[in-house]
């Protein structure tokens, strides 16, 4: 199957070379090249050029003619929890009545009402809800999703979730990468006795999940009033040595060392980040870990905003996610997440869309396959609708400017 995509009025993200991220300065820049062409062969990119260099004489099976349309590489989520039970609209009122996110963790609600609803709903069913997410996913131009486990928060439950995963891997064409989340939250039962819990993730939910293949990542939610460091990093290595990378939710609402343990522990992300001081950023800048903010967060539930200019700023790479999950951010729309990021953030449209794509692969160890348009990487691309410039898809907010979005080389 040879496509090709013709007129195109900006072709966004071209790269000849390997880029892995992009860091501080170097994200201000989106290289573009206008009036292009672009030909997918089977799954990949197979080149791309100025309309004036088309090989007329070639033949294909399919022509797109795209003009006054831009084409990006599509977006790329690496941090969500698109697999739940269920929905928390009742605690968005209790929210919006002076209830806080804290409060209503400590009357049983949050994470733990989610694990409720999923430990009491069968595979399929969890299944059934998780597959309309991710079509929505799809159509809003995110060819690659990572999604966490975490509101099972029992050996069979946290499988369960798992399982539904690795269904929606082998029916979908989009890359899903999976995460291990059972250190989301403590289940009540063992409120008073943490390493109870911390000894059933190791000593049974680790070794069962490995078995089975189910999680590339392991992830833990370090935060005061959930897993201090030396939980987290109990956890963490436990991980590892079934072949699990660190990718961790760290200093959503306070900072307490956690950047350090995740750091220490290799991990490839450290998510969240609303709330970060210099030594956090000196860790950072000694690092091979990306910071993910997940801006869509702080809007729903009224936080403060990852500082990405004092992050960007300091040298630092950045990549931007949905954390799409019931509680903290009902959505998947990483076209709401780049213009969150613009702003509210001062991101750059550059910048946002660097962050959104190949540092985005990056944080989900797929750079080498995704994230820009580059010969050889896999054919997923946005076609937008006609826009006066890209600046157009950040700056029109909640407009669904997406027309076509194409998946390892078929249109979806
Ligand atoms: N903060 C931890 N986990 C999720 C929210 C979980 C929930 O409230 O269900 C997050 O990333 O925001
Ligand atoms: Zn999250």
């Amino acid at each position: 199957m040879k496509v090709l995509i013709k007129n195109i009025k900006e072709l966004l993200q071209i790269r000849t070379e390997q880029v892995d991220k992009l860091a501080g300065a170097d994200m201000k820049t989106l290289p573009q090249l206008d009036n292009a062409y672009l030909i997918l062969e089977g799954e990949h990119i197979a080149s791309f050029g100025k309309m004036e260099n088309l090989d007329t004489s070639e033949d294909f099976d399919t022509i797109i003619d795209a003009t006054g349309q831009t084409v990006l590489p599509t977006w790329i989520d690496s941090h969500t929890h698109l697999v739940y039970a269920g929905n928390r609209e009742l605690e968005f009122v209790d929210r919006i009545n002076g209830l806080s996110y804290e409060e209503i963790f400590n009357r049983g609600g949050g994470i733990l009402n989610s694990a409720k609803k999923l430990q009491e709903t069968t595979e399929d069913e969890l299944y059934n809800q998780s597959k309309k997410r991710l079509e929505e996913v799809i159509s809003l131009g995110t060819g690659a999703v990572e999604i966490k486990s975490g509101y099972g928060l029992t050996v069979e439950s946290e499988l369960k979730m798992l399982r539904v995963i690795k269904r929606l891997k082998e029916n979908y064409p989009i890359e899903i990468k999976a995460t291990f989340l059972g250190a989301h939250a403590f289940p009540s039962e063992f409120k008073d006795n943490h390493q109870g819990y911390i000894d059933q993730i190791i000593n049974e939910m680790i070794p069962a999940i490995a078995k089975e293949k189910l999680a590339d990542f392991i992830d833990a939610f370090l935060e005061t009033g959930y897993f201090s460091n030396e939980e987290t990093a109990q956890i963490l290595q436990a991980g590892q040595k079934h072949g699990m990378i660190a990718k961790v939710h760290v200093n959503q609402f306070t900072t307490i060392g956690g950047i350090k343990t995740c750091v220490d522990n290799g991990a490839l992300s450290v998510d969240h980040l609303e709330i970060v001081n210099d030594e956090d950023i000196a860790i950072l800048k000694d690092s091979k870990t990306m910071p993910v903010a997940l801006p869509t967060c702080s809007f729903f539930i009224s936080i403060p905003y990852t500082p990405a200019r004092k992050i960007i700023d300091a040298g630092l790479p950045l990549a931007l996610a949905s954390d799409s999950n019931p509680g903290t951010t009902p959505s998947h729309n990483m076209n709401f997440v780049v213009s969150t990021a613009c702003i509210k953030m001062k991101m750059t449209p550059e910048e946002a869309i660097n962050a959104a794509t190949i540092n985005a692969a990056y944080a989900m160890g797929i750079e080498k396959e995704y994230g820009s348009i580059t010969v050889g990487k896999k054919a997923n691309l946005i076609i937008t609708k006609p826009l006066h410039s890209f600046y157009e898809l950040p700056y029109a907010f909640g407009t669904n400017n997406i027309d076509k979005v194409i998946l390892k080389g078929k249109i979806q």
